[in-house]
């Protein structure tokens, strides 16, 4: 990861560039106290200081009930793109991000990053990327804000264990727990619907 910039935190909260152009590591300030705590998960103006400007328009709630279970890799395509902020609110993910934009000098390449409840890290993935989890605890709980509308005609993926790709899934992901729509994606390499 590179080091995060002087600027990078903006109202408490910290935002750091990872390898690929365009992730972002988000993580907000948690005010701890004898009740809990209290946080600004999102703040419209605190991105905008930090110079991100996304009108993020649907949140989702995902629930995986055993360890090993594996969403994804998936994106939708224009015009139904979406920029995804994650975070997990129980248990603990993998999270993982692959560049799909052919005109990048890294497509193909991916990002995985550790989000749990406990880390309280945001993974924020823009357009042009596939995006997919593996759960490593029980009933992970994963929220996100997505700029887009769903739409199942534009709904894509990229599968999860491409071995051009070669992300470096955890033993839990051995036997993984997957949709029927997540075991049919195509490789990498016949891959029709890229990102310009
Ligand atoms: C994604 C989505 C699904 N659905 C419905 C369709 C289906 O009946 C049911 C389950 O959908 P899926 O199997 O696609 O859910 P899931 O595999 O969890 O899909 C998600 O995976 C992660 C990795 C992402 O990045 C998300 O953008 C999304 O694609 O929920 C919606 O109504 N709205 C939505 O936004």
């Amino acid at each position: 990861m590179k080091k995060p910039s002087p600027d990078a935190r903006q109202g408490g909260c910290l935002f750091e560039d990872l390898e690929l152009p365009g992730l972002k590591l988000v993580t907000p300030r948690k005010f701890g106290d004898e009740r809990g705590f209290f946080c600004e998960t999102h703040n419209e103006k605190t991105w905008a200081n930090a110079g991100l400007n996304f009108d993020f328009v649907q949140d989702n709630h995902s629930l995986s009930r055993d360890v090993g279970t594996v969403r994804g890799l998936h994106f939708q395509t224009a015009p139904f793109a979406q920029d995804k902020l994650v975070r997990v609110i129980s248990g603990r993910i993998l999270d993982v991000a692959v560049d799909l934009r052919r005109s990048s000098p890294t497509f193909g390449r991916h990002v995985v990053v550790e989000l749990s409840k406990e880390n309280w890290r945001q993974l924020f993935i823009p357009i042009g990327f596939a995006h997919g989890f593996v759960t490593l605890e029980p009933d992970t709980e994963v929220i996100y804000k997505v700029t887009n509308f769903y739409s199942p005609q534009h709904d894509c993926g990229l599968a999860w264990d491409d071995p051009d790709i070669g992300i470096a899934w955890p033993a839990a992901a051995e036997s993984a727990v997957l949709s029927d729509k997540d075991r049919k994606w195509p490789r990498l390499r016949d891959l029709t619907e890229v990102f310009a």
